[in-house]
């Protein structure tokens, strides 16, 4: 509560069954191997079968226990909420009847690009695959998790935790990520606003002796990445506009494996909003809002210091963007008038 996290594993994967949106790449995958290091059965989901297979395979090689571990891939594009709804019963269903107990979402691309120059329905593509695809994942675990189940039901069911992929660009404006960061900027906004709703059906939860609840309370989590070393991340380099990468030079990309390491780790000591590195922190200091802290004395002191960093770093971003006008004239792909 005062700065230094919970004491006690706030996340135990062993035993546990997750499903992981987006695991058949980058960050995804390396969550996936990370969690299949530590005991935990994994069903990864994307559209890709190849790439798919290919992580089930890398996940049985890193199990820890290969007796009690199994591990399951699901092809799904999560932009339709019915596969969604799909993804969420077939994997119940593998896991002979029992819900997963975690579901990370990580699906996404970036698709960079001045606003004007990047299509109106590409603009629409980043939100649904960014924002659509988690909430209509988030939609579909918690009409499954949260569904009451009355006193003469209910078991031991362990806390069950569904976690968000989001970016430091949710804090901090970059130009040329208009058609990505909003659809960031929403998952933060869906994510503290089911932070505290959740709050009513845990609430319920304690009840559950007496009177429907949900099997289970739950907890929300969101990871705010820097740059990340992925194929999705090379694939970005190549629309990127060279301001873009000036006005983010100070980001030194992490590898999928940092990310994933650093990030369970801070799910491990009960942490709600999570970045990765220190200007990731800093970052998430400027705007931390009226989201829920990781602790009080912490979060204050990095608030603090953020606002103070933050009146320089604000003007400079757009001294940057102004001068790179003022030397090199409109950007070569801007559309002809
Ligand atoms: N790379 C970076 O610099 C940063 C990335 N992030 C975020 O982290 C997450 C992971 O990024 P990264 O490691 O680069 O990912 P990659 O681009 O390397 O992989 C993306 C994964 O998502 C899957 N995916 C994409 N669209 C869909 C869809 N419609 N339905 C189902 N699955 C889909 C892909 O598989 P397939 O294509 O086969 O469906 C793949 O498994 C994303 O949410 C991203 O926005 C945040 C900060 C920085
Ligand atoms: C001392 C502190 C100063 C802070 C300065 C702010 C610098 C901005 C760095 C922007 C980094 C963007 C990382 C996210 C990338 C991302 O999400 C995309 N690659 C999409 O995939």
């Amino acid at each position: 509560m005062f700065g230094f996290g919970s004491l006690k594993n706030e996340f135990i994967v062993e035993g546990k069954t997750v499903v992981i949106t987006g695991g058949s790449d980058g960050m995804g995958k390396a969550v996936a191997l990370e969690l299949s290091k530590k005991g935990a059965s994994v069903i990864v989901v994307a559209r890709t079968i190849s790439k798919l297979q290919a992580a089930v395979d890398e996940m049985k090689a890193a199990a820890g226990n290969r007796l009690t571990q199994k591990f399951h891939y699901i092809s799904a594009d999560l932009i339709d909420p019915a596969e969604c709804e799909r993804v969420i019963a077939e994997a119940t269903a593998w896991n002979s009847g029992a819900a997963p107990d975690i579901v990370w979402c990580c699906a996404g691309f970036s698709r960079p690009g001045f606003f004007i120059d990047v299509p109106i329905q590409d603009h629409r593509q980043q939100m649904d695959t960014i924002y659509w695809t988690a909430a209509n994942t988030a939609h579909a675990t918690l009409r499954n998790w949260l569904a009451p189940v009355p006193p003469s039901g209910q078991m031991k069911t362990p806390r069950r935790h569904l976690i968000f992929t989001c970016s430091t660009l949710a804090f901090v404006p970059i130009a040329g990520y208009s058609p990505y960061s909003p659809a960031k900027a929403a998952i933060r906004s869906l994510s503290d606003t089911l932070s505290q709703e959740i709050e009513m059906y845990n609430g319920a939860f304690t009840q559950r002796h007496r009177t429907d609840a949900p099997a289970a309370d739950v907890k929300i989590h969101t990871i705010f990445p820097m740059g990340i070393l992925s194929p999705g991340f090379d694939n970005e380099q190549k629309t990127k506009p060279e301001l873009t990468k000036q006005l983010e030079e100070a980001d030194k990309p992490q590898t999928p494996e940092d990310v994933a390491r650093i990030s369970i780790s801070a799910l491990e000591r009960g942490e709600y909003l999570i970045t990765t590195m220190f200007i990731g922190a800093i970052m998430k200091g400027a705007a931390l809002g009226p989201s829920p802290r990781n602790s009080i004395l912490g979060d204050t002191l990095l608030g603090w210091l953020s606002n103070v960093v933050f009146l320089q770093v604000i003007p400079d971003l757009r001294n940057k963007a102004f001068n790179w006008g003022k030397k090199n004239g409109l950007p070569k792909s801007a559309p002809a008038s």
